[in-house]
């Protein structure tokens, strides 16, 4: 099934494809130098404006790849994406619904606002720091470790290998998270969280700091696309209800409070994170007929990102990659 799939693909034609591609990464590179890393996280602000990459991979296996997709970066916030599917395997979707919402905000990721304007405080949406905290929270084990090994093993299934993890970003964002420790405490104080504040920070944040190439998440994203199966070693990895929730999640709030307009110019669902790498899941559902058809993941990493937290030169990217490839659900 999976050789005859394979042949389908002309290796000629194929070939060219991924020429094009290079060719977009050089054409939008440059846009990296308008943006900032995200200095914030100390770390961070170290990465290389001008760096740009992207994989492609296809439900038959089929994959293309261009520019600094090979580059480490951390996962930031894509690793909401994760903690929260790996919370609804530790725990069922009505328990961790009954702790946080499914709405977006139109704020910003790290934003405080509305857990004091809307009682009792349930944050809106897990891909917000304030719902992935509480999410994290909810993960199985009595101590961090036990709880970070939840993710861990979620992504060592779905990527075949362990990450690495980047120590130097970890203690960086450690020693400065001041703003997480305050939506911690409130999230705390309102009843939210299954752990003590600094222990649920060590987990959410050590998350925040696994590091991946863009192969990574293109995997992840396409076992996304096939709602839960990954069609490379074919077995189902998550069930089917999870993925689709979360992919509603990713396409109303994955690109924090730009989502509206990415939703409407790209159209697909996707997690970006302030590394400035970008998660994409493409459902088997364009109409033109091409290589990606069935569906596919992508992968791009650009660490510049604007003043929403988005990779500037990654969004540009991928709304190409969408025209061309007619990626658009809508
Ligand atoms: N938007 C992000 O990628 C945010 C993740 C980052 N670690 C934070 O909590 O601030």
């Amino acid at each position: 099934m999976f050789q005859q799939k394979i042949k389908e693909i002309d290796p000629i034609s194929d070939f060219k494809e991924e020429k094009y591609l290079e060719e977009w990464v050089m054409k939008y590179r440059s846009l990296g130098m308008k943006g900032r890393c995200a200095d914030y996280i100390p770390a961070l602000g170290e990465s290389n404006r001008s760096d740009l990459g992207v994989y492609m991979i296809n439900s038959n296996g089929f994959e293309m790849k261009a520019g600094d997709w090979n580059v480490p970066f951390t996962l930031q916030s894509i690793s909401k994406v994760i903690s929260f599917i790996a919370a609804c395997l530790d725990r069922g979707i009505p328990y961790v619904l009954n702790r946080v919402d499914v709405e977006p905000t139109g704020d910003a990721f790290n934003s405080i606002i509305r857990l004091e304007m809307h009682k009792p405080g349930k944050p809106f949406n897990p891909m917000i720091n304030a719902g992935a905290i509480t999410v994290t929270s909810l993960l199985n084990g009595d101590s961090p470790e036990q709880k970070l090994e939840s993710t861990y093993a979620l992504i060592e299934k779905m990527i075949g290998k362990r990450p690495t993890f980047n120590e130097n970003v970890f203690q960086s964002e450690w020693k400065t998270a001041n703003r997480n420790r305050a939506l911690a405490y409130y999230l705390k104080e309102n009843g939210f969280l299954e752990s003590e504040v600094e222990d649920v920070l060590m987990v959410y944040l050590k998350q925040c700091s696994i590091e991946v190439t863009t192969k990574d998440i293109a995997l992840i994203g396409l076992i996304l696309s096939q709602n839960g199966y990954d069609p490379i070693h074919k077995r189902q990895v998550f069930p089917k209800q999870i993925a689709k929730l979360i992919k509603g999640l990713m396409l109303t709030c994955g690109m924090y409070n730009a989502s509206g307009k990415f939703a409407a110019f790209v159209g697909i669902p996707a997690k970006s994170g302030v590394s400035g790498g970008v998660m994409a899941s493409v459902p088997a559902r364009c109409r033109q007929k091409n290589l990606f058809q069935t569906g596919c993941g992508i992968g791009i990493y650009g660490p510049a990102i604007d003043e929403c937290g988005n990779s500037l030169a990654g969004v540009e990217l991928l709304k190409h990659l969408t025209e061309v490839y007619d990626f658009s659900i809508f």
